[in-house]
């Protein structure tokens, strides 16, 4: 069974989120995608989710509410994913709040229960060209917002500089260039009302699909907005669709390996740089004394919790532009 691409839209509070979403609910049809949604919000009484009930009613939709997707809600995420599975979606969209780490759904995608039945396909951050450089001297005395902010920015496969509209030419340069110090790699495109061509995140996925050709999709829709891109244009739009700049590697690891805590650490030590995360089921030790754990490797910092995992131990490498070669061959030589 083929993976369910999954792509996950961040952005801070009011940016352009939802106007998104609808849109690529309106269009995934022409794509020949039959959409999942799961949305999280802040709130107990959900709003956006009933704007997308009213749009499309028989939509595949499953609502994370009253707290962020982060280690609190993590557990309810796949049981939210596998009801979407159920319908056999195409492509799953997931809306995080405006307050989210997408790195923290990525994690969850890597969760044994999904694992098998998901892959990321891309992150979209969509950002507020009126405010996004006031983020920093508003939120200064929030580190962890101005942390997560950055990070929307910074793990972004495709980034949406939206409401244009609200800025001048002068303004919108400054804010480029500010947003470009935190990801000057992906593709960046200018829109509003976060119109720009689907192509860009929908192309490829499905199986059965004659792709609207791009300009088709751009024309009857750019009444209202160009779509412009900024530096390296080819380079990432070219790449195959179903890649996202955050990578998992998961490596499967015989049972009769000998694994240490010390020597996963000083692998992950090693690799610190390239792994946004790591975490993994491992048996630690020799013969009768092997116990089961979960490994959790964040900021630098692993975590070892006993486990009652039972299956084939795995170690999950979260990372932007993984080698995976180095990786994989690293970790065989390592222990
Ligand atoms: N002027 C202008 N307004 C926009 C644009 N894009 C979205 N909006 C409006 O901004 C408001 C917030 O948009 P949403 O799409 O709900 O933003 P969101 O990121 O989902 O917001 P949260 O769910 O609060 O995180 C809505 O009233 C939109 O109609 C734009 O490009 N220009």
């Amino acid at each position: 069974m083929s993976k369910v691409p999954v792509i996950v839209i961040s952005g801070f509070l009011g940016s352009g989120k939802t106007t998104l979403l609808l849109r690529m609910l309106r269009e995934a049809a022409a794509f020949q995608l039959l959409p999942a949604v799961l949305m999280n919000e802040l709130g107990k009484q959900d709003v956006d989710g009933h704007l997308l009930q009213e749009a499309s009613p028989d939509l595949n939709l499953a609502k994370l509410l009253d707290g962020c997707i982060c280690c609190s809600k993590k557990s309810d995420i796949s049981g939210s994913i596998k009801q979407l599975l159920m319908r056999k979606p195409d492509v799953i969209l997931i809306e995080l709040t405006g307050v989210a780490n997408p790195e923290e759904i990525v994690d969850a995608l890597t969760e044994p229960a999904l694992l098998p039945h998901v892959k990321l396909h891309q992150v979209v951050t969509v950002l507020d060209a009126e405010h996004v450089l006031e983020y920093n001297s508003i939120f200064a005395s929030d580190r962890e917002l101005v942390h997560t902010l950055r990070r929307q920015m910074e793990v972004a496969d495709l980034l949406l500089l939206n409401k244009t509209d609200l800025v001048t030419d002068k303004q919108l340069k400054s804010i480029e260039k500010t947003v470009r110090k935190s990801n000057e790699r992906s593709l960046l495109l200018h829109t509003t009302h976060s119109l720009f061509d689907l192509n860009f995140i929908f192309g490829g996925l499905s199986s059965r699909q004659q792709q609207p050709s791009s300009s088709l999709v751009f024309n009857k829709n750019m009444g209202l907005q160009a779509v412009k891109t900024i530096k390296e244009p080819n380079k990432t739009a070219e790449r195959p669709a179903s890649f996202s700049r955050i990578q998992t590697l998961a490596i499967p690891i015989e049972d009769d390996r000998l694994i240490t805590k010390r020597s996963v650490e000083l692998y992950l030590a090693k690799w610190r740089k390239t792994l946004l995360r790591a975490k993994g089921y491992l048996r630690i030790g020799n013969g009768d004394k092997r116990e089961a754990y979960l490994m959790q490797f964040a900021g630098n910092r692993t975590h070892w919790q006993p486990t009652a995992f039972q299956g084939t131990p795995y170690l999950i490498l979260i990372g932007l532009d993984l080698d995976r070669h180095s990786l994989e061959d690293d970790w065989n030589n390592y222990q």
